[in-house]
């Protein structure tokens, strides 16, 4: 059996963050997401991996796939020109996957259900394909399948009047059918080939689609604040409820509130930090009070006196206030930005 990460899209909806980074290499608990998709794929016992990329992301994320894959996987990069959609992008693998059966994960999405269940149902019941499902309160942003005993018997992509509200969370397993369908399928109202149909063709066409229902944690890393969502259950899961401060890290006259990860060469001064913080390395804080944010790679932070809260900096952005200025809102910030706050103003909302 093989694997098949997503990381085609346009990331959007996280610009600026994304002009300089593409998603999948965005870090929730200072470890990119598309890593955990290709730790969860190697501990469900698959050690050949395809990653399907836009060609102009190659370089960044072959060169830091290298470095931090599971040493037993064997990673290939697979192109899609533009981004026509999810049944697009598997149909562009369909020379690495061949007659083999597959897990495919979208590349945005954490999911802490174990991926065994799929693997069975295609593998040992013989099923033609099996969905992870999980039961949600905004059912119109996502896929929602509607199920009988254990069987989804239709898809709808995003509808306007959903008939269930157990959504597709972005973990399949299909066998190569998928790929009849997907030659079948035509694009849907917004120009995309959506997996969904592909599915609903299979369904249609006498094959069997099973699906496990997870209540664990699950987000698509799509909008910063899904972002926040993931980082903040990541960490509880990575740090047991605690801080992890790399030992090359400084911490002075500070307060750290538990759960924190905080990465190589920090510098921490009369601060209070957390809870769900995470700091890239070079990240420099001084007089500030950071909560639920993500600092990239050597964001720089002086003297806010107001408390930071659900903040995405990005890497190499300064912010500082002269000489102690009022600033309150949200920030996300690009890399590179720099916005220097004097006393008295009040810088808020999206810069
Ligand atoms: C459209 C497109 C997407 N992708 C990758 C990028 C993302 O990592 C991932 C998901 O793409 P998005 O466009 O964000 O998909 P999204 O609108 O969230 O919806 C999908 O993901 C949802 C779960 O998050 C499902 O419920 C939906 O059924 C499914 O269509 O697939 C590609 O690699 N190529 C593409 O052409």
């Amino acid at each position: 059996m093989k694997g098949l990460i997503l990381c085609a899209g346009r990331g959007t909806r996280l610009r600026p963050l994304t002009f300089s980074q593409p998603k999948p290499l965005l870090p929730v608990a200072n470890k990119p997401v598309l890593v955990y998709a290709l730790e969860q794929l190697a501990r469900t016992g698959i050690d050949e991996i395809g990653i399907v990329i836009n060609p102009f992301q190659e370089g960044i994320i072959h060169n830091h796939i290298h470095r931090v894959k599971p040493r037993n996987v064997s990673v290939t990069m697979i192109h899609q020109e533009r981004p026509r959609g999810i049944a697009d992008a598997v149909r562009q693998a369909e020379d690495f996957i061949g007659q083999d059966r597959f897990l495919l994960l979208l590349g945005d999405n954490l999911i802490q259900q174990s991926l065994n269940g799929l693997k069975q149902d295609i593998s040992r019941s013989g099923k033609n394909g099996s969905l992870m499902l999980a039961r949600v309160n905004n059912p119109r942003e996502y896929g929602i399948a509607s199920i009988e005993g254990d069987r989804i018997v239709r898809l709808e992509e995003k509808p306007e009047s959903p008939r269930s509200n157990l959504a597709v969370i972005g973990a399949y397993a299909f066998d190569s059918r998928i790929f009849n369908a997907i030659h079948q399928i035509s694009p849907s109202a917004r120009g995309e080939y959506e997996i969904t149909d592909a599915i609903q063709w299979m369904i249609d066409h006498g094959c069997s689609i099973s699906y496990s229902l997870t209540d664990q944690h699950y987000s698509d890393v799509g909008t910063v604040s899904r972002w926040l969502e993931a980082n903040h259950w990541k960490l509880n899961e990575l740090t047991a409820g605690r801080s992890i401060i790399a030992p090359t890290s400084t911490v002075e006259r500070s307060t750290i509130i538990d759960p924190v990860i905080i990465g190589e060469g920090c510098t921490i001064i009369d601060s209070t930090i957390g809870p769900y913080v995470s700091m890239e390395e070079g990240v420099k804080v001084d007089r500030c009070r950071i909560r639920n944010s993500i600092l990239l790679e050597k964001a720089r932070l002086e003297r806010i006196s107001t408390p930071i809260d659900r903040s995405v900096f990005g890497r190499h952005v300064r912010v500082g206030c002269l000489p102690s200025g009022e600033v309150s809102g949200q920030f996300i910030l690009g890399e590179g930005s720099s916005l220097s706050l004097y006393a008295g103003s009040s810088a808020s909302g999206k810069l």
